[in-house]
């Protein structure tokens, strides 16, 4: 496994800017960390955190075209904002390029940009590390992110998505309707919590 990993990563480093594959490596770390806290495997947190971003070299026009020539099929949503097609790509990259076969990795890279209403526990760390790595610095509410992200992750889920649609709505950005239904799974989480609390 560790030399599966150091193999990946060599060839990510190939692929993707410096910066794209430093936060790449800073991903898959945190995803290790959080595996630790919640209890998931390390290594299929490790190798879903080191391919999240593995087809993010591709403009919009391009990754269109490789989803359509694999026969990926591409929502209405996706079509508006194909900056999340990344996603889909790359799980589709992770099974056939790098030969992954663990589904819950697949998909992990899968829901990693959007997120999904009722992700798995790696789905989760996936969505939770890759907006909490060190290297990010934009997110108005990272501070409140990060300060639970070892706590409740569900409600750190939950947070991430409502900071990730402030922003994209407050710049009139298309919001791709899966993350708009995970908001509503998570925010439903939340009350439910906040509720038996008192
Ligand atoms: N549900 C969504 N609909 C449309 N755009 C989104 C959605 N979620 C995230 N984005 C945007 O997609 C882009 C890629 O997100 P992400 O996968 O986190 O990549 P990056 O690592 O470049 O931030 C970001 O600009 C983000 O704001």
């Amino acid at each position: 496994m560790k030399d599966l990993i150091l193999e990946l990563r060599s060839d990510l480093k190939g692929r993707l800017t410096p910066t794209r594959f430093e936060h790449t490596v800073s991903v898959s770390f945190i995803c290790t960390a959080l595996a630790m806290r919640y209890g998931c495997d390390l290594n299929k947190a490790e190798l879903a955190g080191l391919l999240h971003d593995c087809a993010k070299p591709y403009g919009d026009e391009d990754i269109i075209r490789k989803c359509r020539k694999q026969d990926l099929p591409l929502t209405d949503d996706e079509l508006k904002a194909p900056v999340v097609l990344h996603a889909k790509y790359g799980a589709w990259l992770a099974e056939h390029k790098y030969r992954i076969n663990d589904e819950e990795i697949i998909n992990a890279i899968r829901w990693h940009t959007t997120g999904k209403a009722e992700m798995s526990l790696l789905e989760k760390i996936v969505f939770t590390a890759d907006y909490i790595e060190p290297r990010r610095d934009r997110a108005a509410n990272l501070a409140l992110v990060r300060s639970i992200a070892f706590v409740d992750l569900d409600e750190c889920v939950y947070q991430i998505l409502k900071g990730t649609l402030d922003y994209l709505e407050g710049k009139g950005n298309f919001v791709d309707s899966m993350s708009k239904q995970a908001y509503v799974y998570y925010k439903q989480v939340h009350e439910e919590k906040k509720g038996e609390l008192g």
